[in-house]
């Protein structure tokens, strides 16, 4: 039995519209974490910081006033916003997600309800404005990321225990609402907003506010993409309503971790965010641990389209404005393999075909292409395809070799695929039409 709920999920079932559709298609984007806690870079006094680099502020070794003026040297002469467009289009990132403002507060663009933002550092000029401009001219739609924790705004609080807070607060709230109109008003064209930051008391307890805030940006820009970090409903429920209905317009918790099966995201629209180390999202100098690769990264984009979600791939640049040497080789390896096998990514979604150990199956839209991305070549060169009833399977061929794949049918539904016996360095794509109706495929006897 559900509860009734004035500030929970107001749809259900995904969003059908345009907008929605061509964010849907995308599949692979940037993410971009640039702020003043590339300056530290995750050291600070001859020390290293081992937590996340953009949260270096927390740090008992970072003193808050020290974090505070590092806007001070803010004054990236190596950024070059064209460049970065460029080599996210070379990647095959369809949309990007930039930090507008992250939980300490510092705005990348010159707004003016606060004056923690560029104007007041050397650099002066707008960050956000180039960057949006950049991208759009290389076709790539851009969102912003925005922290509702805000460190350095003196209204802000983490939970409201007296009547001041409460005051206080309210006026956070105002100034939210006012910079997250100044984005909209200053960048018509971006595609929607990445919330963060709203795990805390003040935020969840307010689920009116959330509710009213969400529909408020959507009246001023209809169509925005909002995920589902945003809200709360009025029992403090976030993602899921009390009634388990997901709130927002896609998914939006899968950080650092990616779904394994369809019942986990319910056919939902949803988004994976990935860090390339194990998490660092800000720039830091000493990455330590399990540093991902472009065939670890490849596999975890095909895994998100084969579960009908986007994928997002994160990038620290430097205090200087340049990017680390392993982000910039990542995005060119993927961006190869993206070049010759994007076919299988963009506008792909979930199959409904039985998972194989070898890897992914995708479907193009809503056609009968669907593309098998192999990750696991298997020893025994044969790869294992059932095909539900009533489908059958017409054709099988090497999506960059163009050649048929030799098939042999065992079973009432079930083929195996001769791989050819090669070297493989990256994961490769095997184009299937399959049929629904009982037309007789040719490989069927
Ligand atoms: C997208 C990523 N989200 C931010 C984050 C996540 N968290 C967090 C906070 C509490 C529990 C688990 C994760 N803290 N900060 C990271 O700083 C980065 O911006």
């Amino acid at each position: 039995d559900t509860v009734s709920l004035q500030h929970g999920a107001h749809r259900s079932g995904n969003r059908t519209d345009a907008d929605m559709e061509r964010w849907r298609s995308h599949r692979l984007g940037q993410f971009i974490h640039w702020g003043l806690y590339a300056i530290p870079g995750g050291e600070w006094n001859g020390k290293v910081y081992n937590g996340a680099a953009e949260w270096i502020r927390s740090w008992k070794e970072m003193p808050h006033e020290a974090y505070d003026n590092l806007y001070k040297q803010f004054n990236p002469a190596g950024y070059n916003p064209q460049q970065w467009a460029r080599q996210a289009k070379d990647m095959g990132a369809r949309y990007m997600i930039i930090t507008t403002k992250h939980h300490d507060g510092f705005c990348l663009w010159p707004s003016k309800y606060s004056k923690y933002t560029v104007a007041s550092t050397p650099w002066k000029k707008d960050i956000i404005g180039p960057m949006v401009e950049a991208y759009n001219k290389e076709g790539i739609d851009v969102v912003l990321y925005f922290s509702i924790i805000d460190w350095n705004h003196p209204d802000w609080r983490t939970s409201l225990k007296t009547k001041e807070d409460t005051v206080a607060y309210g006026r956070f709230k105002v100034f939210v609402k006012n910079q997250l109109k100044e984005l909209l008003t200053k960048y018509p064209t971006v595609k929607g907003f990445w919330f963060d930051g709203t795990w805390d008391e003040s935020w969840k307890t307010d689920g009116a506010f959330s509710d009213e805030l969400e529909q408020y940006l959507q009246s001023l820009h209809p169509g925005l993409i909002i995920g589902s970090r945003l809200r709360a409903d009025e029992k403090g429920a976030r993602h899921f309503d009390s009634n388990g209905r997901l709130m927002g317009d896609y998914e939006q918790g899968w950080e650092r971790k990616l779904p394994e099966k369809i019942e986990d995201v319910h056919h939902n629209d949803w988004e994976g965010v990935m860090t390339i180390p194990e998490n660092q999202w800000g720039y830091h100098a000493r990455w330590t641990g399990h540093i991902k690769t472009a065939n670890e990264l490849i596999e975890m984009l095909a895994r998100s389209a084969s579960l009908g979600g986007n994928f997002v791939i994160n990038f620290g640049p430097k205090a200087d404005g340049t990017y680390r040497a392993e982000e910039q080789q990542l995005a060119a390896q993927i961006g190869q393999w993206m070049k010759t096998n994007g076919a299988a990514i963009y506008g792909g979604g979930y199959a409904g075909l039985e998972k194989q150990d070898w890897g992914y199956y995708i479907r193009k839209g809503n056609t009968d292409t669907v593309y098998m991305v192999v990750c696991n070549i298997p020893v025994s060169g044969y790869l294992r395809v059932k095909i539900p009833p009533q489908q059958s399977l017409q054709s099988a061929t090497g999506l960059e070799s163009g050649q048929p794949i030799p098939t042999t049918q065992t079973g009432r539904n079930e083929y195996l695929l001769q791989l050819e016996n090669k070297k493989y360095d990256a994961p490769v794509v095997i184009q299937l039409e399959v049929k629904k109706g009982k037309e007789r495929g040719e490989f069927e006897k």
